[in-house]
């Protein structure tokens, strides 16, 4: 039986591209708790793993924006476990008209799959659906060290980032 997913699924440039790699990209579905969702998240940060009534239920929170959030992921076809994530998140504005900024969050590559491409990929991926839904630009957080990928991906560094934490 097929898995369910987030309906961002039929939006243009979300559903599952295959490339000659042998890597799918894909948005996130709930069979991907048990692919290394989690394993893959704590390679970003500390991410203890999930039980599956928690990750349902925040899958089912994401899958209620519709096309405002998107999960993708990158599965390997040879061992079925995952090797990439990455997410936008679409922010409604009044300014500018209403309009509409993409946030690029929580992007990651498994560190054996990484030099490959996969994670431009995955960005561009992700940046697609942020312009397919209107956005009129996708902004990111990111260290130092990654001005050089990000810049690979097209973007350019704009202002400072601030942040407080509790
Ligand atoms: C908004 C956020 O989520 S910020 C958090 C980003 N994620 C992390 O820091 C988690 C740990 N790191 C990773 O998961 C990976 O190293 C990533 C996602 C940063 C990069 O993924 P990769 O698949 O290794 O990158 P990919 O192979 O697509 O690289 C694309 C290009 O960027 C370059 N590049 C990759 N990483 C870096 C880097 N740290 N500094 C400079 N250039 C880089 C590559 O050399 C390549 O250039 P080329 O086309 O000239 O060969």
């Amino acid at each position: 039986m097929e898995q369910p997913h987030a309906p961002v699924a039929a939006e243009a440039g979300a559903g599952a591209a295959a490339a000659g790699d042998g890597y799918t990209i894909r948005p996130l579905e709930l069979s991907d708790l048990s692919k290394g969702f989690c394993e893959l998240l704590a390679q970003l940060s500390p991410s203890p793993p999930l039980s599956e009534e928690a990750f349902r239920a925040r899958f089912a929170e994401l899958a209620a924006l519709g096309a405002d959030h998107l999960v993708l992921v990158a599965e390997e076809a040879a061992t079925d476990r995952l090797t990439a994530a990455g997410a936008v998140l679409v922010e409604r504005k009044f300014i500018r008209r209403c309009g509409l900024v993409g946030h690029l969050e929580d992007v990651v590559v498994d560190a054996a799959a990484r030099g490959r491409g996969l994670g431009e990929r995955l960005v561009r991926r992700l940046v697609e659906h942020a312009r397919g839904r209107g956005c009129y630009k996708v902004i990111l957080n990111c260290t130092a060290e990654l001005k050089g990928f990000y810049a690979k991906c097209g973007f350019e560094e704009k202002n400072v980032q601030m942040g407080l934490y509790f």
